[in-house]
């Protein structure tokens, strides 16, 4: 038997009631391999093409390593000492440099080599790290910046912002010297999740936390509440907690019924007076949380290879538009005149590369602002299309990246090639298995993955129609009749326009296919949001 320290020690680190869990959202190492396979591919094959045909004067700046490999963010709010410094501690196993009860300052805990902490001032101006933007916030702001580095397993896969517990009463009055709210919007910008953390033994919304929820608006999809220190009520009252704090976020924003909550009580040692009346259901809901953390790292490395696809495309058809525009100059004379005339009928001779280069019209970029940049630039000096940086591209988006796909792991499993190759010629068709019935409820839908290409198709009045949606969904690969019994399914108003949600169905559909399931004839009452039933 072990001294009574040696216990107490090994206590103290396991003494948790998940933390079998919490190793769930250990995936680094996985993902780690996929990033760099990322940036090898992106640098090696679809840089070249990038610099060679200037897609910088074009569409945006070369990707740095930097871009490719930031982690997903989580960002942490609450009212003080609702506990989301200890909730950092609890999944990252140890304290973060710098950290204390009454965070005053927003801290960014990221992996590091070493545990060291930046200080706002230095980290604004470090190209290595994400927050240049925040330089706009000025000193005062800085000042109460840092960022905490660690090495740690769960930072290899996200980031936490820790933020300063939000004052209630006569204390929220004191003066923070920079704008708290427009900071917090800009860290909800750049998050993946954004956890509203409240305390069941103190329920409190201030207004300085009313003006930060709602400085989230435009942002409802990442925001999950955690009901805190869950077990330090008894089931009865944490029932009423539950019920006064729907009330109380009802008056903030207007449907926070839609809103996931979890209860947890994510304690570093089990407080003595802790009640045991709802444990399992506080353990299942603590699960349920890490899962969601699991997944962005996940998410966001399918996002990522999604952006590196799209990019490589537009810069192949950019390559092709530059090298028809050079060959279609004068060696001698009448170059100005040309140059005029080309840009004249520029849609002209985008159909002309399209037809000859088999392209997609979807690929092609907007005619008018493409013919503004193209006034800044005389076209003899464009670069002659040279096939070879086609051809690496064309391995990158061929072989690289679709193996990439396959190697992103899937819960406690790597993902077979066949199984979820978006950019296999067909689906796999044989050996049909059922999905769990829980695949077919709304809740099991990842909403919040899609948002980016669904803004990116420029939605009216939040829809988009049919014919902006087709291409994405052939993108995927499947066969047209899926994709046309997909569409009916998501559809369900059938105006020939989806909403980010009916999207976002759609695309939860193709998955299915995409991973050997059938798709129902029906689309299961579970699927549409309540709020639209
Ligand atoms: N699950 C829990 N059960 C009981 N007590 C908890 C729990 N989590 C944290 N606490 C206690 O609550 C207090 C505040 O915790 P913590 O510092 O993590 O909160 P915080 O939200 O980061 O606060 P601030 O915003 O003021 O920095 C600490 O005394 C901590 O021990």
């Amino acid at each position: 038997m072990g001294s009574e320290s040696e216990a107490n020690q090994s206590q103290a680190k396991i003494a948790t009631p998940n933390s079998n869990s919490r190793d769930e959202i250990y995936y680094s190492e996985e993902y780690h391999s996929v990033i760099e396979g990322l940036k090898r591919s992106y640098n090696d094959k679809i840089k070249p093409l990038e610099t060679t045909y200037n897609f910088e004067g074009f569409h945006s700046p070369p990707l740095t390593d930097s871009d490719i490999e930031a982690k997903p963010i989580v960002l942490l709010m609450g009212q003080y000492s609702t506990g989301k410094t200890t909730l950092i501690k609890h999944l990252l196993e140890k304290e973060y440099p710098g950290s204390h009860v009454g965070t005053d300052r927003f801290v960014a805990v990221m992996n590091g080599i070493e545990e060291r902490v930046i200080p706002g001032n230095a980290a604004a101006v470090n190209r290595q790290l994400p927050f240049q933007g925040l330089n706009k916030f000025g000193q005062a702001f800085l000042s109460r910046f840092q960022v905490s580095q660690l090495p740690s397993p769960v930072l290899e896969n996200m980031t936490f912002i820790d933020t300063p517990g939000i004052l209630a009463g006569d204390k929220q009055r004191i003066d923070r010297g920079y704008n708290f709210t427009e900071v917090v919007e800009w860290f909800a910008e750049r998050a993946d999740l954004i956890l509203l953390i409240f305390d069941s033994h103190k329920l409190d919304i201030s207004n300085e936390f009313k003006l930060a929820i709602h400085s989230l608006r435009g942002h409802e999809e990442k925001v999950r509440i955690l009901l805190n220190k869950a077990d330090m009520v008894d089931g009865q009252q944490l029932m009423r907690v539950y019920g006064a704090m729907m009330w109380s976020l009802g008056k903030v924003v207007q449907t926070p019924e839609v809103m996931r909550v979890y209860l947890g009580s994510f304690w570093i040692e089990k407080p003595r007076n802790a009640f045991d009346d709802c444990r399992l259901l506080i353990e299942a809901e603590q699960k349920d949380l890490l899962n969601s953390l699991r997944d962005l790292p996940r998410n966001a490395t399918i996002r990522k290879i999604n952006e590196i696809v799209k990019r490589a495309r537009l810069a192949k058809v950019h390559a092709y538009i530059i090298g028809h525009l050079k060959k279609e100059m004068p060696a001698m004379f009448g170059k100005t005149s040309k140059q005029e005339e080309l840009i004249e009928k520029l849609d002209k001779e985008f159909l002309k590369i399209q037809q000859r280069h088999h392209l997609a019209p979807g690929d092609f970029p907007n005619l008018e602002r493409f013919k503004q940049g193209l006034n800044l630039y005389k076209f003899e000096k464009f670069s002659n299309l040279k096939p070879q940086i086609i051809e690496k591209v064309d391995d990158a988006l061929s072989v690289d990246l679709p193996k990439l796909m396959t190697e992103i792991p899937q819960g406690n499993k790597l993902i077979a090639p066949t199984e979820r190759n978006p950019f296999s010629e067909s689906p796999r068709t044989s050996e049909k298995y059922d999905l769990p019935p829980d695949y077919w409820d709304f809740s099991a839908v990842n909403k919040q993955s899609i948002i980016p290409q669904f803004n990116a198709m420029k939605p009216v009045n939040g829809k988009v129609p049919g014919t902006k949606i087709k291409p994405v969904l052939m993108e995927t690969g499947l066969d047209t009749v899926i994709l046309a019994k997909i569409w009916n399914l998501s559809d369900w108003d059938k105006d020939g326009y989806m909403d980010s949600d009916q999207f976002a169905v759609a695309m939860h559909l193709c998955k299915a296919v995409m991973a050997g399931g059938e798709i129902p004839e029906e689309l299961p009452k579970a699927m549409i949001p309540e709020r639209k039933i």
